[in-house]
Formats: C-alpha cells, sequence, structure tokens
C-alpha cells in the first residue's frame, strides 16, 4: 500500500503506448463509493470478493498494465490468475511507506497506527508478493519515473 502501483503504472503504460486500468478505480467506478466507504459498509470480507471480481474481469482478455490493490493477491483464484503474466512487485521501506500514506485516510487498513499496521500486513503478505512476481523493483529514494524506468528494465521492455 502507497508504493505507487497506481501511479508508477499509469506512467508504464504512457511509455508503452498501451492501456491502463487500476482495480480499486474500476471498483469505485462501478459502486460508486471510495474503497473507504465500501470497508466501513460491508467489512473487508466484502470488499474482497467485490475486488475478486474486479481483478478477473479486468484481466479477461486485457492487453495492458494494471495496477491492483495491495490486497488482491491475498485470494488463491487471484494469485492463480496472475501465474503466467509479467507481474512487478515494488517494494520499499516502512519509512518511506509512512511517509507515502501516514497523513492519507483512503486506506482504511492504516487509519490508526500506519507504520504498526503497514509492517504487520508486509510481515502476513510479502511471501505472497514474492511469489506472484517475476519481477521485484524497490523504489525506495526514486521518483516514480525513476521506478517506471526500472520497471521497464526489469521486464525487458522499451518505450513505443
Ligand atoms: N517513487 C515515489 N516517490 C515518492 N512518492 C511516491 C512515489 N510513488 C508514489 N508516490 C506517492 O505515494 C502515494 C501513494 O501512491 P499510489 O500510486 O497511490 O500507491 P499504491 O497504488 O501502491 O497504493 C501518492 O501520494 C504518490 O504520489
Ligand atoms: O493492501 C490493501 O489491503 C489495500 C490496498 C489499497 O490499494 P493500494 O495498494 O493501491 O493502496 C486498497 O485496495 C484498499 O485500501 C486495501
Ligand atoms: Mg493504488
Amino acid at each position: 500500500m502507497g508504493v505507487g502501483k497506481s501511479t508508477v503504472g499509469e506512467l508504464v503504460a504512457e511509455r508503452l503506448g498501451c492501456a491502463y486500468r487500476d482495480t480499486d478505480g474500476d471498483i469505485v467506478a462501478e459502486q460508486g463509493r471510495t474503497i473507504a466507504d465500501i470497508f466501513v459498509d460491508e467489512g473487508e470480507p466484502a470488499f474482497r470478493a467485490i475486488e475478486k471480481q474486479a481483478v478477473h474481469r479486468a484481466l479477461a482478455g486485457y492487453d495492458g498494465v494494471l495496477a491492483l490493490g495491495g490486497g488482491a493477491i491475498l485470494d488463491a483464484d487471484t494469485r492463480a490468475l496472475l501465474a503466467g503474466q509479467p507481474v512487478v512487485y515494488l517494494s520499499m521501506d516502512v519509512e518511506e511507506a509512512v511517509k507515502r500514506t501516514g497523513l492519507n485516510t483512503a486506506r482504511p487498513l492504516l487509519a490508526v497506527n500506519p507504520r504498526r499496521q503497514w509492517r504487520e500486513l508486509m510481515d502476513a503478505r510479502r511471501h505472497l508478493y514474492t511469489e506472484v512476481a517475476t519481477a521485484v523493483v524497490a523504489t525506495d529514494g526514486r521518483t516514480p519515473e525513476e521506478v517506471a524506468q526500472a520497471v521497464l528494465d526489469a521486464l525487458e521492455l522499451k518505450e513505443a
């Protein structure tokens, strides 16, 4: 969360001259409410069910860059769907995470103590990010443009 998937995903798509979509954006458009409101109204399990459908719909016949929400890979079917696709895991350390997400209330899972909650989520999820990733790109100390370039390099893709 907050590592730059949405920001960098869009930049990578621009450079490749291909489509871009973000499953959180799709969910907000389809539901007509924010991610935070879905969590408050219906809870995390309901959000995960909506998210799973959104990822499956987004990937069907898709040719472009897709930014996922950070928790999408908690679902085993979603992880299976990602197998065989180029998947980039963007990483950062906890201090960078707090800088990028700390004052923002859009991410309900970081709402109370962002440093502790981010660390706990990463401890629970790191192995899943590693499992689905075909490339890992560190984002600490890099601008979004530099991260986008590192993603293209890691995937051995050239700008359009
Ligand atoms: N490389 C970077 N360096 C500094 N800030 C960044 C970087 N990438 C993204 N950000 C900022 O961090 C915040 C979270 O980015 P976002 O793309 O929404 O992350 P994600 O989709 O992974 O949660 C945004 O305010 C964004 O502008
Ligand atoms: O990691 C998570 O569980 C979540 C990440 C968020 O997306 P970003 O990773 O784009 O912030 C969003 O889907 C929701 O707040 C839950
Ligand atoms: Mg995002």
